[in-house]
C-alpha cells in the first residue's frame, strides 16, 4: 500500500489521554491516514490506524499496554511506514510535522517554526500544564528524531483565546502578579473551538453570531464566541479551571488547597496531583472515561450516577454564564469524545434550559454518524449542533499558511 506523497503535513495531537495523528496531503481536506492512541497509561489501550484510498478505508486495530505518549508515538510511527498498512516510503517524505501544544503563555498567537528558543518557552510552561506541555515537548523531540529533514511546527491551544478582553483575562489579584508574573486567564481547546465555531458560522449562516462552543473530551472547556473571535472561556491560567473533566476537578475554591495544605500537611505536589489527576469523573465517580462511568451507572453504581450529574452541572451552569456574557445566543455546539458520541450527556446538559430558548429534539439527538447535525426542535431559538472537532485539520491548515 505503500505510495510516495509530496506536501505531507503529520500532525500529531497529544492529548492527556490520547494521541490522535493525521497525514494530509496539503491542500486536501481528507487524509491519508488517521489514527488514535486511546487509554494511554491505563488498562485497555490501543492504537486504531486507518488508511484512506479513494472512497474506502482500511483499518487495522492493535491492543495491549501503552504506558506513556512517547511509546504512543514509536508505534504509529511504525505503522506509517511498515507493513501493509504503510503510507510513506521514509520518514524523509513528511515535509512538516504539526504539533498540537497546549500551553504557549502569552507570547504565541500562531503557528509557530519550533526552534530551540520555542523548545524553551514550551518547557518553561510545563508547571502550568503539567499533563500536556511535557507530552507535547516529548512528542517534539521524537519526530526531531524521526523525521528529521522535516519542519516541527507548533500549534497553540492558547492562541485563540488571545482575542479575550482584559476583564475576563484578568484575575481580580494586583496587577504586579500580572506583569511579574504573567498571571492572566490563557483559555484552552483554541484549536478545537475555533474549528467547531468556524463550521457553525457557516451553517448558521449570520453574519454577528454569539456561539457558546462546549468540548467535552477528557479536558473539558467551554467558549463563548462572540463574531469569531473568542470573549471568554472556562479553563484559565492552565488547563484545570472551569468543567469537571475526566481527572480534573474544574473549578475549586482555592481555600480547598489551603485548607488541606494547612491541616493535612499536603505537599505541592501531592496536591497537584489531587486536582489534575485524581478528581473530576474519576475522583467521583470511579473512572476517568465516561463510557465507563456510564457502563457503572448501568449497573446501578450511585457514585458513577452523581459524578455525571456533577459533570452536566456544571455545564449547564456555565451556559447560563455565557448567555449572560454573549447577550444571547444564536447556537451552542457539543464536540470532542463526549460532546460528539454521548446523547444522554447532551441530554442532561440541555434539559431545563428552555428558558434561554434552547429545546432537543430527542429524536434528533440520536443517531449521530460524524457530520455537522442540527439536534434542536424547529421552534427552538437557539440551534443545538453536535460538530466533530478536527484539530489536527485545523493544524494542518495553519502548517500550510505557514509554509505557503
Ligand atoms: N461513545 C461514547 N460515549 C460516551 N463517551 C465517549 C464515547 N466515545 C468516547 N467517549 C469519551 O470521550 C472522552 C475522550 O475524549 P477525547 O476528545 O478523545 O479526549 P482527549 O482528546 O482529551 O484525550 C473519554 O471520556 C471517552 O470515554
Ligand atoms: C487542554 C486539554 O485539556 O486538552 P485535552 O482535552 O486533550 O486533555
Ligand atoms: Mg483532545
Amino acid at each position: 500500500m505503500s505510495r510516495h506523497l509530496d506536501m505531507n503535513i503529520l500532525v500529531i495531537n497529544s492529548g492527556s489521554s490520547s494521541l490522535k495523528y493525521q497525514l494530509f496531503k496539503m491542500p486536501e481536506k481528507n487524509p491519508v491516514c488517521s489514527g488514535l492512541a486511546e487509554r494511554i497509561g491505563i488498562e485497555g489501550s490501543f492504537i486504531k490506524h486507518t488508511v484512506y484510498i479513494r472512497n474506502e478505508k482500511y483499518s487495522i486495530e492493535e491492543t495491549g499496554f501503552i504506558s506513556n505518549h512517547s511509546e504512543a508515538l514509536k508505534q504509529v510511527l511504525a505503522l506509517l511506514t511498515q507493513g501493509d498498512y504503510a503510507v510513506i516510503a521514509s520518514p524523509d517524505d513528511i515535509a512538516a510535522v504539526g504539533h498540537r501544544v497546549v500551553h504557549g503563555g502569552e507570547r504565541f498567537s500562531g503557528p509557530t517554526i519550533i526552534t530551540d528558543e520555542v523548545k524553551h518557552q514550551i518547557k518553561r510552561l510545563f508547571s502550568l500544564a503539567p499533563l500536556h506541555n511535557p507530552v507535547n515537548y516529548k512528542c517534539i523531540e521524537v519526530a526531531e528524531q524521526t523525521f528529521v529533514r522535516a519542519k516541527q511546527i507548533a500549534v497553540f491551544d492558547t492562541a485563540f483565546h488571545q482575542t479575550i478582553p482584559e476583564q475576563a483575562y484578568r484575575y481580580a489579584i494586583p496587577e504586579w502578579y500580572y506583569k511579574e508574573y504573567s498571571i492572566r486567564v490563557y483559555g484552552f481547546h483554541g484549536t478545537s473551538h475555533k474549528y467547531v465555531s468556524e463550521q457553525a458560522i457557516n451553517w448558521l449562516d449570520k453574519k454577528d453570531s454569539k456561539i457558546i462552543s462546549i468540548h467535552l473530551g477528557n479536558g473539558c472547556s467551554i467558549t463563548a464566541i462572540k463574531n469569531g473571535r473568542s470573549i471568554d472561556t472556562s479553563m484559565g491560567f492552565g488547563p484545570l479551571s472551569g468543567l469537571m473533566m475526566g481527572t480534573r476537578s474544574g473549578d475549586i475554591d482555592p481555600s480547598v488547597i489551603f485548607h488541606l495544605m494547612e491541616h493535612s500537611g499536603y505537599t505541592l505536589e501531592q496536591l497537584s496531583t489531587l486536582v489534575n489527576k485524581q478528581s473530576g469523573l474519576l475522583g467521583v465517580g470511579g473512572s476517568s472515561d465516561m463510557r465507563d462511568i456510564r457502563k457503572m451507572v448501568n449497573e446501578g453504581d450511585a457514585a458513577a450516577a452523581l459524578a455525571i450529574k456533577l459533570y452536566a452541572y456544571r455545564i449547564r451552569k456555565f451556559i447560563g454564564a455565557y448567555a449572560a456574557v454573549l447577550n444571547g445566543i444564536d447556537a451552542i455546539i457539543f464536540t470532542a469524545g463526549v460532546g460528539e458520541n454521548d446523547s444522554n450527556m447532551r441530554e442532561a446538559v440541555c434539559s431545563e434550559l428552555s428558558y434561554l430558548g434552547i429545546e432537543l429534539d430527542l429524536a434528533r439527538n440520536t443517531g449521530y454518524k460524524g457530520e455537522l447535525k442540527e439536534i434542536n426542535t424547529a421552534d427552538s431559538k437557539v440551534k443545538i449542533l453536535v460538530i466533530p472537532t478536527n484539530e489536527e485539520y485545523e493544524i494542518a491548515h495553519q502548517c500550510f499558511g505557514l509554509l505557503t
